[in-house]
C-alpha cells in the first residue's frame, strides 16, 4: 500500500514533465514546473525513506524532517521574482499569487510543526511552546495579509468608482446605482428616484479664458455646492466635463424640483476662486419614471430634458416629458435627412435684396438657405439651422451657401455690370473650424467675386461662443478686404462693449426696433442713437425687417444707410432676382422714372 505513493508520484512527475514540454504559455509552464519539482522531491524522499530505513521509518525520526523538503522547495519557488509579473486577471488561472502564498504558509507551517514535533519528543514542554508560538505567528501573519489585501481591494474599487478631480462618484458608479434602483423601484409610488442632469452654461468660456487649472477649481467648487444642496442619501456624480448628475433617492416631484431650484440658486451666486469672481449658471434636466414612459434609461431622459433647458435659453430647469423625446428623435431624423439633402441638391439659396436708403437702388443681397424636403415640403431654416449648429453640420452647410452665393453674386455683377454685395450668415461653430478663414478666401478666389463685396453676418453668439482669437480672425478677414456685419444688433446684452472690442463695418439693426418704429418714440430714439454711434465708430447701418411704408420712411429719416424687409422684397429664388435686376435697369432707363429721393424702390409685385 505504501508503495503506491511512490508509483503515483513518479507517474505524476512524468505527466507534469510531458505537459510542461507541450505547454507554451508562461504561466502554465511555471505552474507545471512547480508541481513537478514538488512531486519529484516527494517521490525521491519516499524512495530514500523506503530503501534506507528498511521499507519504512519510525515517526519522529530525522527522516520525518525530510518530508518537509518538497514543501520547502515549493515555498521557495513561490517567492521567485518571476511571480511578481504573474498575470492575475485570468479566471481560469489555477494558482494565483494568493494561492501560492497559501502554499508557502502551509509549507512553513508543516516544517515548523515537524521540527517542533521532533523537539517535543526530546523536550516536551519547550516543544509545546514552540508549536504554540509558531502557530500564533502564522495566524497573525495570515490575518494581517488578508486585512492588507482587503484594504487594497477596497482602495482599488473606490478608485475605479470615483472621479479623481472632484471626489464624486464617476459614470460607472452612477450607472451601477441607476441599474440597482431601477430594479427595486416601485413605479406606482409617488416617491421615486429622480435624476437631475446638470450642465454648466458656457463653461468653455471659463476654460478658454482662465485656463484648465482654473476650470478644474470651478468644477471642484460646483461639486461642493452640489454636496451642500443635496441630502446624505443622494448620489452625486460627475458625468464628465462640466456635466453632473444627482440621483435623488425616494423623493416626490415637488421635493425634486425644490432641490433643483436650490442647486440653480447656489450655482448662480458669484463664486470667489483664486482671487477672481466667477458668475455661473446651469441648465438642469429632471426625470423620473413617474413622469411618464421615457427612453432607455432615466439618465437619457434627464439628458434630453437638460438639452431642452439649453435650447430654451439656458439657466433653467426643465422636466422630462415623452413629447421631448419625440422632439429629440425628430431632430435626429432631421439631422440625418439634412445630411442627405446636402448631397442630393435639395438645399438651395434664396436672396433678399438690400437697398440703399438714399439711392433706393439694390446694393446687394442677403443669402438665405432654403430646404425643400421631398416628403415634408419646405422646412424653415429657423428649424434646421439650430440642429445643424448643434451637430456641426453647419460647417459643411455654411461652406455650401458661401460657395453658391459668391458665385451667383459674381455672375449677376458680370451679367448686369453691377457691383452688388452679398451678405452671408456665419454661425459660431464655423468660426471654431480652424480652416474657416482659408475656406472663405479660397471660395472667394474661386468665385471671382471681389472680397470687398462679401459681407459676413455674425451674431453675438459668435462673440460669446468662446472660440479663442475671434477678434484676430475678424481682423484677418477684414484685412483681406471682407466686410463684417453684426446681425440682430441691440438684442444681446452687452453689444456696446463688442463695438469697442471687435472690428465691424456694418450694424444690422434688429427687426424688433424697426417694427412699429413710427409710433413708438422709444424705438425711434434708440435707432437714432444707434445710427449716431455707428457714424462715430465709422460703421454703416442696415435696418432689417421693414414691413410698412411708414417704417421705411422713419428709418430713412433717422439716417440708416441700408434697408431690407418684406415691404421691399421677400427672399427670392435666383431667377426672380435676375428679373428684378432687369426691372431695375429698365426703371432707371425709363423717362417716367421719378427721382430716387421720393422713395421709389424697384420691387417685384408680390
Ligand atoms: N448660419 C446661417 N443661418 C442662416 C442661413 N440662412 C438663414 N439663416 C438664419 O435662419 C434664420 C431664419 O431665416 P429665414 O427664415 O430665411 O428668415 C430671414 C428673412 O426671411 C427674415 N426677414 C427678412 N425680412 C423680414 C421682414 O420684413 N419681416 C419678417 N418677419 N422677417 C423678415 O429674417 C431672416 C433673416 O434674418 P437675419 O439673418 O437676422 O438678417 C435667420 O436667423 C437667418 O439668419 C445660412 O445660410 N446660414
Amino acid at each position: 500500500m505504501s508503495q503506491t505513493y511512490e508509483v503515483q508520484s513518479v507517474a505524476l512527475a512524468l505527466a507534469f514533465a510531458l505537459r510542461f514540454s507541450v505547454s507554451a504559455r508562461g504561466e502554465e509552464r511555471l505552474f507545471y514546473r512547480n508541481a513537478a519539482v514538488f512531486t519529484i522531491s516527494y517521490a525521491v524522499f519516499s524512495i530514500i525513506g523506503y530503501v534506507a530505513e528498511d521499507h519504512g521509518f519510525p515517526s519522529g525520526s530525522l527522516m520525518d524532517l525530510c518530508w518537509t523538503v518538497p514543501f520547502t522547495l515549493l515555498s521557495l519557488l513561490a517567492m521567485q521574482p518571476s511571480l511578481a509579473t504573474y498575470p492575475q486577471s485570468r479566471p481560469s488561472q489555477l494558482l494565483n499569487s494568493s494561492g501560492l502564498h497559501g502554499i508557502c504558509a502551509f509549507g512553513l507551517a508543516t516544517m515548523s510543526l515537524t521540527a517542533s514535533g521532533l523537539l517535543a519528543r526530546h523536550r516536551p514542554l519547550f516543544g509545546g511552546w514552540v508549536v504554540f508560538v509558531a502557530f500564533c505567528l502564522l495566524a497573525a501573519r495570515t490575518i494581517a495579509r488578508e486585512l492588507q489585501l482587503h484594504r487594497v481591494h477596497t482602495q482599488l474599487e473606490d478608485f475605479a468608482l470615483r472621479d479623481p478631480l472632484t471626489g464624486l462618484a464617476n459614470r460607472t458608479a452612477l450607472e451601477r446605482a441607476l441599474v440597482g434602483r431601477d430594479e427595486v423601484e416601485n413605479r406606482n409610488s409617488d416617491r421615486q428616484t429622480v435624476v437631475l442632469f446638470i450642465d454648466l452654461d458656457r463653461f468653455k468660456l471659463i476654460n478658454d479664458g482662465f485656463g484648465h487649472h482654473f476650470g478644474d477649481l470651478v468644477l471642484k467648487e460646483v461639486s461642493n455646492l452640489l454636496r451642500l444642496a443635496t441630502r446624505e442619501q443622494d448620489l452625486i456624480a460627475r458625468q464628465g466635463g462640466d456635466e453632473f448628475v444627482v440621483l435623488l433617492d425616494r423623493i416626490d416631484l415637488a421635493g425634486a424640483q425644490e432641490v433643483a431650484d436650490r442647486i440653480g440658486t447656489m450655482i448662480r451666486k458669484p463664486i470667489q476662486i483664486a482671487g477672481k469672481t466667477v458668475h455661473l449658471s446651469a441648465s438642469v434636466g429632471l426625470a423620473s419614471r413617474g413622469f411618464g414612459e421615457g427612453g432607455e434609461t432615466l439618465l437619457e431622459d434627464a439628458d434630453c430634458a437638460m438639452y431642452n433647458a439649453k435650447s430654451l435659453g439656458r439657466d433653467r430647469i426643465e422636466l422630462f416629458t415623452p413629447e421631448l423625446l419625440i422632439k429629440a428623435k425628430s431632430a435626429h431624423t432631421l439631422h440625418t435627412d439634412l445630411r442627405e439633402a446636402l448631397a442630393d441638391g435639395q438645399i438651395t439659396v434664396h436672396y433678399q435684396p438690400i437697398y440703399g436708403c438714399e439711392s433706393a437702388e439694390i446694393k446687394g443681397f442677403e443669402a438665405l438657405v432654403r430646404w425643400r424636403h421631398p416628403k415634408r415640403g419646405y422646412i424653415s431654416p429657423g428649424d434646421f439651422i439650430p440642429i445643424a449648429e448643434e451637430t456641426g453640420l453647419i460647417v459643411e452647410l455654411g461652406q455650401y451657401v458661401l460657395r453658391i452665393a459668391c458665385a451667383q453674386c459674381h455672375a449677376w455683377n458680370v451679367q448686369f455690370g453691377r457691383e452688388l454685395a452679398i451678405s452671408v450668415n456665419v454661425s459660431a461653430r464655423q468660426f471654431a473650424d480652424r480652416g474657416f478663414i482659408r475656406t472663405v478666401t479660397e471660395t472667394l478666389e474661386a468665385s471671382g467675386l471681389r472680397p470687398q463685396l462679401l459681407k459676413l453676418e455674425i451674431t453675438e453668439t459668435v462673440l460669446l461662443g468662446g472660440y479663442g482669437g475671434i477678434g484676430e480672425m475678424l481682423s484677418e478677414l477684414r484685412s483681406a478686404g471682407i466686410k463684417i456685419a453684426l446681425d440682430d444688433f441691440g438684442t444681446g446684452y452687452s453689444s456696446l462693449s463688442y463695438l469697442m472690442n471687435f472690428p465691424f463695418d456694418i450694424l444690422k439693426i434688429d427687426r424688433s426696433f424697426v417694427s412699429h418704429i413710427h409710433h413708438d418714440f422709444r424705438r425711434s430714439e434708440t435707432v437714432r442713437k444707434i445710427v449716431e454711434l455707428a457714424a462715430i465708430l465709422g460703421m454703416r447701418t442696415i435696418a432689417e425687417g421693414v414691413e410698412t411704408a411708414e417704417e421705411l420712411a422713419c428709418v430713412r429719416d433717422l439716417g440708416c444707410d441700408f434697408v431690407q424687409g418684406y415691404l421691399l422684397s421677400r427672399p427670392l429664388a435666383p431667377e426672380a432676382v435676375s428679373a428684378l435686376l432687369s426691372l431695375e435697369i429698365k426703371a432707371a432707363q425709363s423717362p417716367s422714372s421719378k427721382p430716387v429721393h421720393s422713395g421709389h424702390f424697384t420691387a417685384l409685385a408680390s
